[in-house]
């Protein structure tokens, strides 16, 4: 098996963070990428993470050892509809990090070719962020990475895709495709649409207390920061798993009436074995490891109300090169200290970024 050139379809979030760890463990690998988003191509180039970016397909399939598809899941599905019409001349190793696995591998396992052997996988960490910018080659450190097998791919072909992203250093697990969706409908497919539906309701709510807004907490931010996620990745996931999701709602709505039913009784016993029990669980709930990054890196600082006192902070984060994924406002009285939302792009530039503003004795900052 030749690993010479990979091909990685997307070089967004995931696709831009798997190059970046290829890269770091195998230099010598030649890495193409191809994205509708030029921007995305031309930052991956600037930074070294791919050597050449192509527009042709087929071309650019016909010439590669491995093919990562890190598309939206139903691009995924086209790409391998593409795929399946070409002549390849030598042996291919395809794989995909789709959120979904079931769609993805039966598809795989019906369209490809002779010469192509399919393994899906699934890196389970990632962020609500998108694009290129927000690629991090330690995006996976200690997080899990799911292959789910193809009844046609062997040991020793697994085994070479775990070596080609060993930079990664995730914790690499199998299991089948169909476990797969049923776990991650449960743990990452509800939560995003729990967390939209949130937003959503508050949205019509806050149009009769427009306070809202500003009076929402860490509860609230907590809970729908994934609703900030991009909407075609999540439209492709949820009707990709569609029928296991359709019961994962119906249990929820169930456990939503439940809590009603609670309430119009006044049932203080159950309400509050409800939330002992919710935390009892949530405090089980295996933490990361020593290394592990979360997949953001946001500080927040609070500003004092002066005009100028934005570009004061972002000239602070220029002068140590310090480059913004994001800066966002968060909360902005008249008269009282604003908070700023900055988004950077490593844990090491987020500690610098406080130790400085914190340095000027101007600037409160906290991270979540
Ligand atoms: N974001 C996460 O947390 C996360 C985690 C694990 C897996 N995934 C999966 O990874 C995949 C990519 O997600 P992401 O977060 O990197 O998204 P992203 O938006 O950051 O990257 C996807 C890239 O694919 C490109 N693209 C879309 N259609 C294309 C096409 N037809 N041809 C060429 N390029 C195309 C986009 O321009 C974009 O740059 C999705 O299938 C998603 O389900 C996401
Ligand atoms: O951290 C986030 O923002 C994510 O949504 C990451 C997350 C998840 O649900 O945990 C999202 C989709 C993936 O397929 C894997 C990970």
């Amino acid at each position: 098996m030749k690993r010479e050139k990979v091909l990685i379809v997307g070089m967004g979030l995931i696709g831009g963070s798997i190059a970046l760890a290829i890269r770091q463990a195998h230099p010598e690998v030649k890495i193409i990428g191809m994205d509708t988003n030029e921007d995305s191509l031309t930052l991956a180039l600037q930074k070294k993470a791919i050597d050449e970016k192509k527009d042709d397909f087929s071309e650019a399939v016909i010439q590669s050892d491995v093919v990562f598809l890190c598309t939206p899941v139903r691009a995924t599905i086209e790409f391998l509809n593409k795929i399946s019409s070409l002549n390849l001349k030598k042996p291919l190793i395809i794989t995909d990090v789709g959120s979904t696995k079931l769609e993805i591998s039966a598809h795989a396992e019906k369209v490809l070719p002779e010469n192509a052997v399919y393994l899906g996988g699934h890196p389970m960490a990632g962020s609500h962020k998108s694009g290129f910018i927000a690629a991090d080659p330690d995006l996976f450190e200690n997080a899990y990475y799911i292959f789910t097998r193809s009844k046609s791919s062997s040991d020793e072909q697994l085994a070479f895709l775990k070596d080609l992203l060993k930079g990664t250093r995730a914790k690499f697990v199998e299991m089948d495709a169909g476990t797969h969706d049923e776990i991650t409908g449960m743990v990452s497919h509800l939560p995003h649409i729990i967390s939209s539906a949130l937003v959503h309701q508050n949205e019509v709510f806050s149009e009769k207390f427009p306070e809202t807004n500003q009076l929402a907490a860490g509860g609230f931010r907590d809970m729908t920061r994934i609703a900030a996620s991009d909407p075609t990745m999540w439209t492709d996931i949820i009707l990709s798993n569609r029928r296991i999701l359709l019961h994962r709602l119906e249990e929820w709505q169930e456990e939503v009436a439940q809590v009603a039913e609670w309430l119009k009784d006044s049932d203080q016993e159950a309400i509050f074995d409800f939330f002992a029990k919710g935390r009892e669980i949530r405090n089980r709930l295996p933490v990361f490891k020593e290394g592990a990054i979360p997949a953001f890196h946001d500080l927040f600082v609070t500003v004092p109300d002066h005009p100028g006192s934005i570009a004061d902070v972002t000239n602070i984060l220029a002068k140590e090169n310090i480059s913004l994924i994001n800066l966002k406002i968060i909360e902005n009285r008249e008269g009282i200290m604003g908070t700023l939302q900055l988004t950077l792009k490593s844990k090491k530039d987020l500690a610098l970024a406080k130790q400085m503003l914190e340095n000027t004795r101007q600037y409160e900052c906290y991270t979540m």
